[in-house]
């Protein structure tokens, strides 16, 4: 559905180049929610900003639906950008306009007969949940309800592609739940590709089938949600994942725990789907002469699959302690071991 290849963006302020990407491949396939994070300047915005050509890229192609965006005439690439709807951290609605207005005006812009105007923004915002907020302006709604309409306005003109570009950023977490929300609900009616940048880890396990992260104009790591919460490769993924499971001890806690031998380790385990649910632990305790304590505990679903988090302390004499690693790590997803300075607060 979209295929950037080797996209690179350089700007020139003053006499200094910034070089924003450098050298960035990605593909993203349809009907698939597809998730950006990066730190502040890692390069996202201007990322998204390529796919529908805001941001021209000093080189690398752009392929949206099968289109060579860079080869396509103006009038070409306005035609282009109508499948491609895009929705913002602050909104950007007409402050002057009423809600049903602000959805109107996409559709007159774009010379829809006015007499299918009404029905079509009707349709929009019982869609969006504001069929009572018509004739409300842009002041007279909360953050949620401005994002809404500019759902509706991004969804005037049925796009195939929606681009969100940090649009929960600026919303208390509950209302950025109920607007992940629609987001997934447009997807899963729509089958619409949604691609959307963001610094929330939290936004990215909620809704995305894959995740791309980004560092200074590079991206470090992409996969699965599932595989890159299981399995991350990077020190910077690492740290986006803590934000989420948040797999931290009290130190008084660690000062108390008493080895049952010489050799002691905390492990972080990772479960993944069935495997979650199975006695490994039990099986662990039975079959090898080790004490554990269980110091953390997380299990969520990410996408319809569940991915457990512990943090074990295990000790013994030290073959013991190794078999039982052992068999931790044949049994369950992965299995590291930490250090308290790591997990101790
Ligand atoms: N129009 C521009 N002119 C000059 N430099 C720019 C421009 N737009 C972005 N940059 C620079 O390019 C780099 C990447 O910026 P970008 O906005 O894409 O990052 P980001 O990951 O989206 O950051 P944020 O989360 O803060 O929006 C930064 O160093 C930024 O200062």
């Amino acid at each position: 559905m979209i295929q950037l290849t080797n996209i690179h963006k350089t700007y020139k302020v003053g006499s200094k180049q910034v070089d924003a990407l450098k050298g960035v491949t990605l593909h993203v396939n349809k009907g698939e929610i597809f998730g950006v994070i990066g730190f502040s300047g890692a390069g996202k915005s201007t990322l998204l900003r390529t796919i529908n050509l805001l941001e021209k890229p000093t080189s690398g192609s752009v392929v949206v639906n099968g289109q060579d965006m860079l080869k396509l005439s103006e009038k070409e690439l306005r035609q282009a950008r109508k499948k491609i709807g895009v929705i913002f951290q602050h909104f950007n609605l007409l402050s002057s306009y009423n809600v049903f207005d602000n959805v109107a005006e996409i559709l007159r812009m774009n010379r829809v007969p006015k007499e299918q105007i009404r029905k079509k923004v009707e349709e929009l915002l019982r869609l969006v949940g504001l069929e009572d907020k018509a004739n409300a302006y842009p002041s007279q709604l909360s953050g949620g309800q401005k994002q809404r309409v500019g759902i509706a306005r991004a969804l005037a003109m049925d796009p195939e592609i929606l681009l969100c570009d940090e649009a929960t950023s600026a919303l208390d977490p509950q209302t950025t739940e109920s607007i992940l929300d629609l987001l997934l609900d447009i997807n899963q009616k729509f089958g619409l590709t949604i691609v959307l940048i963001t610094h929330e880890m939290q936004v990215i396990k909620k809704i995305c089938d894959r995740v791309a992260i980004m560092e200074n104009g590079v991206i470090i790591e992409q996969g699965t949600v599932l595989d890159v919460f299981s399995n991350p490769q990077q020190p910077t993924t690492g740290n986006f994942i803590k934000t989420v499971f948040d797999d931290k001890v009290p130190k008084e806690m660690l000062a108390k725990i008493k080895n049952a031998g010489p050799s002691a380790y905390i492990l972080r385990v990772a479960f993944r789907g069935d495997a979650a649910l199975d006695p490994v632990l039990g099986t662990l305790a039975s079959r090898y002469p080790v004490k554990t304590n269980l110091l953390y505990g997380s299990i969520s679903s990410i996408k319809g699959t569940a991915l457990g988090i512990l943090l074990l302390h295990i000790s013994g004499e030290d073959k013991a302690v190794q078999e039982g690693i052992a068999y931790l790590r044949q049994s369950v997803y992965r299995v590291d071991v930490v250090s308290q300075a790591e997990v101790g607060v």
